[in-house]
């Protein structure tokens, strides 16, 4: 057991990740996991960090489940991490295809393969935490080879901790719709994200009308059309100046949670004919990674704990709820589709239960 945790920690080993090295992850009363990220590995460091050849491959649940591996394994537990153990013919390339569901239909996988139960699940549910929290492909190498950097599972917890969020700086900023405005930016010590409120208006001692927006690059501000993320947020920064006070909270957690590339992906799975869901899953990512204690955290350090709330996501509400916010009133927030998100929304009514 290692005697501190810190959040730092895990910020080394998100770095250590990126850069293609291996790191060692351990959890109380489990064996420590080695493993080497899948997407920053190539040949010659997998070389290195198994020398022999011999590795096994680590997969989230959703991932080996989407490959028909993870019905080998017990159903009581579904979201088990998965371990694919080593065959003769194991290389880089055969990594990548179990890693990356790119190329799934193009070129399907040659078995066989037997997947067998991960030594220290624990750990292995942390790295594949990392990954997401990397923007990487949640997938690994397992071997003996040497780390560069050693976390604590309970180190993630540090990490994401939406307490340790603090106001930043605060400063006047007019925007379109909204020309009385002030942006609030937050920060932790531990995470680089750094979460943006706009406070709209004037407090009037009414509840705020609040909004919580997820980041979209392609949509905020390419104008993208297949999803709705664009139209939502002007139209919350209008609503919320004509209800004369409330917050827009701008969460840095793009691809709901998954970061931008690994949303990319999805976008190009979706190009492929799979929905916003299944195109996730195929990834081996949840649904919705997004944690809404960071909302709710901002909304205490902004000193409001009753809010009525913009959203047609029930999680969203419920996310702010356990967090302790009141939510007094849930306002629907539904735009017009357009050709290119139809089928997005109908998903997202249809699969993820939004109110539409
Ligand atoms: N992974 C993934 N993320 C997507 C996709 N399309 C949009 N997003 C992300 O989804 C988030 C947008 O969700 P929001 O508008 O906050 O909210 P919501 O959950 O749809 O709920 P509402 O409050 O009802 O709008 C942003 O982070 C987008 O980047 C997709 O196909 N895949
Ligand atoms: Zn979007």
């Amino acid at each position: 057991m290692t005697s501190s945790v810190s959040g730092r920690d895990a910020a080394r080993a998100i770095d250590a990740m990126r850069r293609g090295w291996p790191i060692t992850v351990t959890a109380a009363d489990e064996p420590p996991l080695t493993v080497l990220a899948i997407e920053t590995a190539d040949a010659e460091r997998l070389a290195r960090f198994a020398p022999d050849g011999r590795f096994d491959v680590l997969l989230s649940n959703g991932r080996a489940a989407t490959l028909k591996l993870a019905n080998q394994l017990d159903a009581a537990v579904p979201d088990r991490p998965v371990v694919v153990e080593h065959a003769p013919w194991f290389d880089m390339a055969l990594a990548t295809a179990l890693a990356d569901p790119q190329l799934d239909l193009a070129t399907p996988l040659k078995g066989p393969f037997r997947t067998i139960p991960v030594a220290a699940p624990i750990a292995a549910g942390a790295a594949l935490q990392l990954a997401r929290i990397a923007g990487l492909l949640p997938a690994f190498v397992i071997a003996d080879g040497e780390a560069a950097q050693t976390v604590d599972a309970r180190a993630i917890a540090a990490h994401e901790d939406a307490q340790a969020l603090q106001v930043a700086v605060r400063a006047r900023l007019p925007v379109a719709g909204a020309e009385q405005a002030e942006i609030v930016a937050f920060r932790s010590p531990e995470s680089a994200d750094e979460h943006i409120a706009l406070v709209i208006g004037t407090a009037t001692g009414e509840p705020p009308l609040i909004r919580l927006h997820s980041e979209c690059l392609t949509g905020d501000v390419l104008g993208s059309l297949k999803c709705d993320c664009g139209p939502q947020l002007h139209a919350a920064i209008h609503a919320i100046a004509a209800a004369g006070w409330g917050v827009l909270l701008y969460l840095r957690q793009e691809g709901r949670g998954i970061g931008l590339v690994n949303k990319l992906r999805a976008y190009a799975l979706q190009d492929q004919g799979f929905d916003t869901v299944d195109a996730n899953v195929r990834l081996g990512f949840a649904i919705d990674a997004r944690d809404f204690g960071v909302a709710a955290r901002m909304l205490q350090l902004l000193g409001q704990d009753r809010v009525r709330l913009l959203t047609n996501n029930p999680a969203k509400v419920a996310g702010l709820e356990a967090a302790g916010i009141e939510v007094i009133e849930r306002v629907p927030h539904a735009l017009p589709a357009n050709p290119h998100n139809e089928h997005y929304l109908a998903t997202k009514r249809d699969r993820t239960g939004h109110q539409l």
